[in-house]
């Protein structure tokens, strides 16, 4: 008997009563024939049966009601002139996982047991019988079995059937569910007492994953089924993708409840299986498709896949009426069927670690993929400078290059080919070998060339890396190796960006198929910047597609120019930057300018890529960059300037910290009138300041100081850069994401520690001053049961409701849970209780069915490396704030020029210092003195909106905490 262990998603024991001595007998013969189990302990009431990891104790409570109720349930489920369908007549089921189901089909028929077997008893996937009690037993060989509960078609909710889901459910048959994490919940979103929209509660949604898995798609999962039970509808999964749908039938296309996602965020991969299917290609695999889904009364079905499955999606959409006509005519559906599924709601969430697709900046898992490459970069690069080698890495991407682009710019690769740039044929040797050769003559000793699986010369003929190889062994006589990162770029957990667009996503999608109309076009979910949109998926698919028609037709610029405007941006810097050392730049010598860069406050990752993006930059363009070292107190103190040269930088753009040092002295700390004496002396024409709150006051600072220092009537521009996330004027500082990302991991490690003691909460303290960004964020990346954070404070009677929720989840669990938990707490969330009296606090009030314990990650949160999200968002900002400074030259030359006529208030003039940030969809420049003066709460140090309120909002939700409104 090959009944494998360890049974799906890992518990391993259950329990079942028998109410009659006979049945009894039984069940224990039964359950030792059927699973080769050996009886372990057996008395007259009571029997182990167990092969290890499988456990199966069975108990009798003689009563002879229950026994005749236990009888006549099972004699109803066998009679097939009701429903030919147990599973539909039963509550629950036991479900077991194998390896090799034909040899359980065989040993069912060898015990001359009934059987039923989905998706067929030719090639079955599932195969049920009922046990001697009336339990219905199942053994599956599908990889995913996540639930057993049982979809039960709409069709067969008659009201016979629902009478004896009662009846079952309310016998005294105690049994533990297998296949489930957690058992017998409800769909009932936990704090709320009664659905939220009743007038949704017949609709079903449906989520799928599909094409290659991408990290982040479990948190969209997660997010989508508890949205929509929160919404007061139903939710099913359909399993590996659109195999099926083709396939169909209650183990592909499954309901599940509210605690089977649970944890689900902080896991690789898609828990609900993927697939590339062929069939649905095919009309005959879509026909097949809407038969199940109707037959499932399914109402609205997300896709979470990359380009592909979006086309198999709009598709779907688009031919979705002759889909139905066919059914109907066929007899394949009835008609009342054919009235109510007149529409096909669809939507798209894009998971792909490709980042292919048009109208979104980012698909779920790319971000991800990223961070696994710099990571391998960052590795090879230590090993490369060792040997003075080069490295040829190829990453994935498929006709995409994405991420060899975002890849070259995070670890300043010194070449790299992706499809949208070919070159000419025999061309790409010389311009390749000139690069690095200048490189290697300014005393590097690595060479990094990163290579698009996808890479193609003009004539589409494709670049490989071992072409890469020969060409710079034989011309350069490079020692090289190649290194193929192959499927790890879609290994491990996902980074924070993805967990969060993929939660966000999530609950959008939600949103959009309940306000879809048979009018609404059907949309697709995206973010541009830091917004999540709403695109028609026709329109997407389509642009998507004609990228890939005008590489086939060998128009390059177009394929380019329809590609996002972020991708031509990022490739535009790639293309600057890496040209910064060979000597011929770009502008005349009379537009090249000095300009100064400095670091002000603490360190947070990317601000030494920007020190890096800004200066090769410069270089490209032809400008003078210099470094103000340790901020304004260095340059008053010590005089710390210095121009900043190729191969002083090199390896800047990678590392953490800052390499030019910081502080947190302002100019007016350190002495304006000197710094000013300074600029004066070095004849800056424009400055940009790298830094948090402190950067944002100095840049207030110098504005002001124009009128009294005709030295600051230059350009001058703040790139907003702290962990607190608190700059105004940006709803993104660099570093914030280094930090989620440090913090997140922190929290993984720690909830996991939880999770193994069974029965604890751990209250992590953390980072950001007067900001809850981090606390807020880091709780929807990791599922935190709360977040206590300084805009709202602690209100005793949240943190009693709190507690109360905790105290009943761990009740519900009785020690089976294992998922562990956390409670962020942001440092100033209250000046009364520390993290370690939050805990305090918690463990007493819980009175010993739980504990809490303290955790405190403190700098660990400044992150060491700086995130490819960072390091690249640094190199975008830091081209844009030099080009700014290029363009308004010309306005304050001339404002110099008046002299004792400058006008501070002039508008133009005034304009010309901003901060650089990230507003909704947009990148802007927004003057200092309009962020200071209308947005800021100087006193708590503080935007005066909270972009991301919604998003502590939606965390909430997701926990289902109930939120107490303290007046
Ligand atoms: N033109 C199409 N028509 C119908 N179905 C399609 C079409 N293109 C793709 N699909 C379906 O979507 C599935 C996944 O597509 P594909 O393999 O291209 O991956 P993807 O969704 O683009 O994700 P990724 O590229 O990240 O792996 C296909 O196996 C197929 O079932
Ligand atoms: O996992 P598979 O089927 O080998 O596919 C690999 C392809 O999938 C992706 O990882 C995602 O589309 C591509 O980058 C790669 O070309
Ligand atoms: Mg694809």
């Amino acid at each position: 008997m090959t009944v494998t262990v360890p049974f799906v998603n890992g518990t391993s024991y259950s329990t079942l009563t028998a109410f009659s001595k006979d049945s009894f007998q039984e069940a224990v013969k039964f359950y030792k024939n059927l699973l080769a189990l050996d009886q372990r302990t057996a008395d007259d009431t009571s029997a182990l049966l167990s092969n290890g990891p499988i456990s199966i104790k069975l108990t009798l409570k003689e009563d002879a009601a229950l026994h005749a109720d236990a009888m006549k349930a099972r004699s109803h489920l066998l009679d097939p002139s009701i429903s030919d369908d147990w599973r539909a007549k039963a509550p629950t089921s036991l479900v077991f996982n194998t390896m090799d189901i034909t040899e359980v089909m065989n040993r069912f028929r060898a015990l001359i047991l009934p059987i039923q077997a989905f998706p067929n008893d030719i090639n079955p996937l599932l195969l049920y019988t009922v046990d001697p009690l009336g339990n219905v037993i199942g053994v599956t060989a599908t990889k995913n079995a996540i639930s057993t509960k049982p979809c039960v078609p709409a069709s067969l909710l008659a009201e016979e059937q629902q009478k004896m889901k009662h009846e079952l459910a309310s016998k005294a048959v105690s049994y533990t569910d297998l296949s489930s994490q957690f058992t017998k919940t409800t769909n009932a979103y936990p704090s709320l007492p009664t659905k939220t929209n009743a007038s949704k509660a017949d609709k079903a949604i449906a989520v799928m994953t599909s094409g290659g898995d991408a990290q982040g798609m479990n948190s969209n999962v997660r997010a989508i089924v508890r949205s929509a039970i929160f919404k007061g509808c139903r939710a099913f999964v359909v399993m590996e993708g659109y195999e099926g749908l083709v396939r169909g039938g209650p183990e592909y296309i499954k309901e599940v409840c509210w605690e089977d996602v649970r944890g689900w965020s902080t896991e690789g991969g898609t828990n609900i299986g993927t697939a590339r299917c062929l069939e649905f290609r095919q009309r005959e695999g879509r026909l097949l498709g809407a038969q199940h889904l109707i037959e499932a009364g399914v109402d609205a079905l997300i896709v979470c896949g990359g380009d592909g499955s979006l086309t198999g999606a709009d598709l779907f959409r688009s031919e979705w009426p002759s889909l139905i006509d066919e059914l109907l005519k066929t007899n394949r559906i009835s008609q009342e069927q054919y009235t109510r599924y007149q529409h096909l709601n669809i939507c798209g969430t894009v998971g792909s670690i490709d980042n292919d697709m048009s109208t979104t900046d980012a698909t779920i898992g790319a971000y991800s993929a990223l961070d696994r490459i710099c990571t391998a970069v960052d590795y090879v690069e230590a090993t490369a400078n060792s040997h003075s080698r080069a490295f040829v890495v190829e990453v994935m991407g498929r006709n995409c290059g994405w991420l060899a682009l975002l890849a070259g710019i995070a670890t300043s690769a010194d070449y790299i080919f992706i499809p949208e740039n070919p070159p000419v044929p025999g061309k790409w040797q010389d311009g390749m070998c000139e690069i690095i050769s200048q490189h290697r003559s300014h005393g590097k000793r690595t060479s990094i060339i990163i290579i698009a699986e996808g890479a193609i010369d003009t004539e589409l003929n494709p670049i490989k890396p071992e072409d890469v190889h020969k060409v710079l062994c034989d011309r350069l006589k490079l020692d090289t190796r190649i290194t193929t990162l192959g499927h790890v770029q879609r290994g491990g957990t996902a980074v924070a960006y993805d967990r969060i667009l993929a939660t966000l996503q999530g609950v959008e999608a939600v949103n959009a198929v309940l306000e879809s109309t048979a009018d609404t076009p059907s949309p697709l979910i995206a973010i541009n910047e830091n917004k999540i949109t709403r695109k028609p998926l026709i329109d997407s698919v389509a642009l998507t597609k004609s990228v890939a028609d005008a590489i086939q037709a060998k128009d390059f610029e177009k394929a380019m120019s329809l590609r996002d405007t972020e991708f031509i941006e990022h490739f535009d810097n790639y293309m600057a930057i890496n040209n910064a050392d060979n000597g011929i730049p770009k502008l005349p010598a009379d537009k090249r300018l000095k300009i100064a860069i400095v670091n002000v406050g603490a360190p947070a990752g990317g601000i030494n890529s920007a020190v890096y993006s800004m200066a090769t930059y410069c270089m490209s363009q032809g400008h003078k960059p210099y470094a103000i070292y340790n901020g304004f107190s260095g340059l008053v103190r010590h005089e710390s300037v210095r121009s900043l040269e190729w191969k002083d930088i090199i390896g800047w753009q990678s590392r953490g910290g800052s390499e030019i040092g910081t502080n947190r002295v302002t100019p007016e700390e350190a002495d304006i009138g000197m710094v000013a004496y300074y600029f004066q002396k070095y004849q800056f024409d424009g400055l940009i300041i790298v830094g948090g709150f402190e950067a944002f006051v100095s840049l207030n600072q110098l504005e002001r100081g124009r009128d009294c220092y005709s030295a600051f009537r230059i350009p001058m521009v703040l790139i907003p850069a702290t962990l607190s996330n608190n700059v105004p004027g940006t709803e993104y500082s660099l570093g914030s994401d280094t930090a989620l990302n440090a913090l997140m991991q922190y929290c993984d490690v720690v909830k996991q520690s939880a999770a193994s003691t069974r029965g604890r909460v751990f209250v992590v303290d953390v980072q950001g001053g007067n900001s809850g960004y981090l606390a807020t964020t880091a709780a929807l990346a990791v599922g935190a049961q709360a977040s206590y954070v300084p805009e709202e404070g602690i209100s005793l009677p949240q943190l009693s409701q709190d507690i109360k929720m905790l105290g009943e989840s761990f009740k519900e669990a009785k020690g089976r849970g294992r998922f562990g938990k956390i409670i962020l707490k942001s440092t100033n969330a209250s000046k009364a209780l520390s993290a370690k009296q939050l805990a305090d606090v918690i463990s007493a009030e819980a009175d010993g069915a739980f504990d809490a314990k303290v955790a405190i990650p403190g700098h660990v949160q400044q992150g060491g490396l700086p995130s490819p999200i960072d390091r690249t968002r640094a190199t975008r900002l830091a081209v844009r704030a030099v080009s700014f400074i290029e363009s308004r030259q010309d306005v304050m030359k001339a404002s110099r020029a008046a002299d004792e006529e400058f006008d501070v208030d002039d508008k133009d003039v005034f304009e010309t210092a901003a901060v650089l940030g990230v507003k909704g969809s947009h990148v802007v420049f927004t003057p200092i003195r309009q962020v200071y003066d209308n947005e800021t709460d100087t006193d708590k140090r503080m935007p005066k909106i909270i972009h991301w309120q919604k998003t502590r909002d939606i965390a909430d939700h997701l926990v289902g905490r109930k939120k107490v409104n303290v007046k």
